[in-house]
Order: C-alpha cells, then sequence, then structure tokens
C-alpha cells in the first residue's frame, strides 16, 4: 500500500504540473461546520448559473434540469455531472455540477466545481467570485419566489406567496402611488447609504386606518414590488422577548415584518388604561379587554419590541421593512412610532374620488360613468365606504357594470343618512406633518382621493429635508 499511495501522490503531482487548470469546489454545506450550515457560495454559484443560462442563449451546457415553482417560474440547474462554461476578463472558465451519493444513505452530497487558468488563478479567483456573489444577489432580487411565514412556537412555517395585490391593482391617487414607490425604491438601493451614516438598512411604515381599508393589500403590493418576503409575526403567540429575538434571528434579509393591529398585540397595560379611559366615545374599540387586565407578566413587552426596532437587535439582518398596522393610532405608543422606527406613517382612510374611479377601472373595465358625478357629491356630503366595501359590491355585478354602480350609490346615500363611516378625513388625501401631535416631522400621509391633484406640503413640512435623504 505505500507503493500505492506514492505512485498515486506523483500522479497527482505531474498531472497538477501538467493541467493549464486549477479546480476549486464550493460544495452545498460548509465543509469544516459539525452543523451542516448552508454554504452561501453554494447557493450564489446556483442562482448565478440559473440567471447565466437564462440571460444568454451561448451560454450552452449539455444538459439542465428544468422545475417550476408554484408562482409558475422556471428554474434552471445544471444535471449533474454536466458543465456550464463561463468568460470573466476575456478568460475561459466552467463550472460542473456533482451530486454523489453518500454509501448506504440516501443523502446527496452536492458540489459545484470551478475551472479556471492556472497561469491566473490569484488574479481571477476572488474578483471573479465577487461577481458571481452580486450577479447572484441581482437576479435573486427580481426572480426569487416570495414566501410568506407566520411564527409556531419558536419556528416560522411558511408558504409560497401568491398575493396578486399590487400598485397597480390598489386603488390609490396616482401622485400618492409615485411617492410611495419613489420611497421604496429608495430604500432597496441605499445600501451603501444607510452604512456610511451608521444606521440599521431598515425602514418602518405604520399603517392605519379602518377595516377594509386596504392595509394588508397595501402589504401584499410592496412585497410584490420589492420583491420581498413577508413575516407575519402573531405577537400573542409569542410567550416572551427572548422567543421574539429567536424568531426574528430567524427572518431572512430582503423581507417585511408585519405586525397586525399592534395595539391589540402588546401588554401596554398603563398605556391602554389611560387611552381607555380617556376614549370612552369608542364604541367600537378594537383593545382586547384580556390585554388590558392582564398585567403583561412574561409576555412580550414594549421594551423586547423596541430593542429590535431600535436597539443592538435592529441590526441582526439588513433590508427589512417593518410594517405595524392597527385601526386606532390612537391606541399605539408614541415610543413605538416615534421617527426612526417607524418612519413612514400611512393613513389608509375610507374610500374617495379618486380610488372610487380606479376600483370602477380595475373592477369593471370603466373609464368614464354618468354615475360618477353624484357620487362625488355623496363623497363630499360625508358618505363613507371602505375600498372593500365598494370592491365587493362591484365584484358581484362584474357582469353589470350600470347595476354595480347604482348599488354603490345607494350604499354612499345609505351611509350619508347613517351619518357616515365617522371617517371624514377619508374624502381626500394629502401629506403633511403629522397633524395629531407629532410634531417631530414624520410624515403621515392621508388618502382616500378627492382632491388629489397634487401633494401639498404645509409650509414648514420636511419634504424636502425628506427629499434630500438620498
Ligand atoms: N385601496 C384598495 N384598492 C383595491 N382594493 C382594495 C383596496 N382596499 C381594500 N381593497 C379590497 O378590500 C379587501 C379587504 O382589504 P384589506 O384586507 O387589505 O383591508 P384591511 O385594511 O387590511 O382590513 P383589516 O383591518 O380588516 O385586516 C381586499 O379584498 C382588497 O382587495
Amino acid at each position: 500500500t505505500q507503493l500505492l499511495t506514492l505512485l498515486h501522490s506523483l500522479y497527482d503531482s505531474l498531472h497538477d504540473l501538467l493541467t493549464p487548470f486549477s479546480y476549486y469546489d464550493v460544495p452545498e454545506f460548509n465543509a469544516y461546520s459539525s452543523n451542516l450550515d448552508p454554504n452561501h457560495l453554494y447557493r450564489h454559484v446556483s442562482l448565478y448559473l440559473n440567471g447565466l443560462h437564462s440571460a444568454s442563449s451561448s451560454a450552452h451546457s449539455q444538459r439542465l434540469s428544468l422545475s417550476r415553482s408554484p408562482s409558475g417560474r422556471l428554474a434552471f440547474t445544471l444535471a449533474p455531472g454536466h458543465s456550464l462554461p463561463d468568460s470573466f476578463l476575456g478568460h475561459r472558465l466552467s463550472w460542473t455540477h456533482h451530486v454523489d451519493t453518500l454509501q448506504d444513505s440516501l443523502e446527496e452530497k452536492r458540489s459545484f466545481t470551478l475551472k479556471l487558468p492556472k497561469r491566473h488563478r490569484h488574479a481571477l479567483l476572488l474578483p471573479y467570485l465577487r461577481h458571481v456573489s452580486s450577479s447572484a444577489d441581482a437576479f435573486d432580487r427580481h426572480s426569487r419566489h416570495l414566501r410568506l411565514s407566520t411564527n409556531s412556537g419558536t419556528a416560522w412555517v411558511s408558504v409560497p406567496f401568491n398575493h396578486p395585490s399590487s400598485f397597480n391593482t390598489l386603488a390609490l391617487d396616482p401622485h400618492l402611488k409615485r411617492r410611495l414607490t419613489h420611497d421604496l425604491s429608495a430604500f432597496s438601493t441605499a445600501k451603501d447609504y444607510y452604512r456610511s451614516v451608521g444606521r440599521a438598512w431598515k425602514r418602518g411604515y405604520l399603517l392605519y386606518g379602518p377595516p377594509g381599508s386596504g392595509k394588508s393589500s397595501f402589504i401584499a403590493a410592496m412585497a410584490n414590488f420589492l420583491n420581498y418576503d413577508v413575516y407575519d409575526l402573531e405577537l400573542t403567540k409569542v410567550s416572551d422577548n427572548s422567543e421574539l429575538r429567536a424568531l426574528l434571528m430567524q427572518t431572512t434579509n430582503r423581507s417585511i415584518i408585519v405586525i397586525e393591529d399592534i395595539d391589540c398585540s402588546l401588554h401596554l397595560t398603563t398605556f391602554i388604561h389611560r387611552r381607555v379611559n380617556r376614549s370612552t366615545n369608542h364604541s367600537k374599540s378594537n383593545v382586547n379587554k384580556s390585554n388590558i387586565d392582564n398585567d403583561g407578566g412574561g409576555r412580550v413587552t414594549l421594551s423586547g419590541l423596541l430593542n429590535f426596532t431600535d436597539g443592538l437587535w435592529s441590526c441582526c439582518g439588513e433590508e427589512r421593512i417593518i410594517v405595524f398596522t392597527t385601526n386606532h393610532k390612537d391606541y399605539v405608543d408614541p415610543a413605538l412610532v416615534r421617527p426612526g422606527r417607524m418612519d413612514m406613517h400611512v393613513r389608509l382612510g375610507m374610500c374617495g374620488a379618486h380610488a372610487l374611479k380606479e376600483l370602477a377601472r380595475n373592477y369593471l373595465g370603466l373609464e368614464d360613468h354618468p354615475l360618477f358625478h353624484t357620487l362625488e357629491s355623496c363623497i363630499r356630503a360625508g358618505g363613507a365606504l371602505t375600498p372593500a366595501e365598494i370592491g365587493e359590491m362591484m365584484l358581484k355585478n362584474r357582469g353589470d357594470p350600470n347595476a354595480a354602480m347604482k348599488e354603490v350609490l345607494a350604499a354612499f346615500q345609505g351611509s350619508i343618512v347613517k351619518g357616515g363611516g365617522g371617517d371624514k378625513e377619508g374624502s381626500y388625501w394629502s401629506m403633511v406633518d403629522d397633524a395629531e401631535g407629532m410634531t417631530d416631522g414624520s410624515w403621515i400621509v392621508v388618502i382616500a382621493g378627492e382632491l388629489g391633484d397634487g401633494v401639498v406640503p404645509r409650509e414648514g413640512s420636511r419634504e424636502e429635508e425628506e427629499g434630500e435623504e438620498w
């Protein structure tokens, strides 16, 4: 055996001397980890090759595996034992995919092997791997299959996210849409900016408005616009702050973390008592009585949540959007929504004329209708219906647009007789400094649409300052 080993090593040295190539293996799991930690480079190579094949018809390989995701997208994978050529800085390289079955096991060991010219390996390797990772990142950004996760114990359970809502289907004033999509795009490309000012790369949105005003649809539109996964965090199922931390640490970058009905999810006993005592006129209070009576012991606390949104733990991932929703902004502790935590305050109100026209266009294919004028007068007179209510009527009558419009009109008239939906602000939208006492310059965006012919920041507002931020 000694002679055999010697012959083997002689053969290897001779082969190494004669071959003009160097080979680098990229295993699926980190070689030196006992816990089978995923090797991020493997994922990058996999995405890169997928992107390479999709982008270039000249990137021929002998054989590819094809798969289709639940959302209908095709993915290419290099079939085991096959290679895909590439070029970088004028040099020819190639990747080969290996899949070995482990002895006495059903498990497979996967890896990619990179072949590059030996003489240039030092100059090529690191720049090429950087190029692979950044291309994979870009490919992932626009082609990833989104997932929706919810917490179950200390783990997340996820399903493919196929919500069809988008900023095209959402009935919002066009100017407001532009403002919001600009904000989101600016955020998603601001990695270097956040780093340069020493801030965690995250952005907070507070969405508030009555049930059916489109908060969930808005979140889905954001996820589809940015191609971010959604983590729907059910705070009432989290037993304490350390469980919250464990969950948040498992969330991936490029994601939206949603906490719905934030006012009902936290045990902010003192605060809620104060509010409830003050607002006896809130007959439709959304506050969960058990939260009020409970002393909050052993549960997620406000400081536990703040530690994640703003404290040291806020940096445990990057490119995150945190969204809180509530039906009653008044019940949310100001500490939770101060700037830096919740950067944008978006009010989704009752349906205004702009939103109504968009709904009629989307649901009924109507560009104009004789009843629009009367409907606008109804809205001005205090008629208040949510987009959800109107959408439902239009959906039901989609075969007969006239009947749909008549039903919507009757419902608006009925809501006036009943004294409106109690959301008079919903008949217009504007972007102003928060008029409800937040003099710190955070934005309140009020939507619905009657006056929606432009964004008119109040004098002294921070429209320009915020614009400068990017
Ligand atoms: N602005 C809108 N444009 C288009 N459709 C809308 C809009 N707002 C609501 N809808 C429709 O109304 C329905 C309910 O909306 P959604 O669930 O987003 O409201 P919500 O504010 O999240 O309600 P809740 O507070 O009860 O969760 C959805 O089917 C959605 O398609």
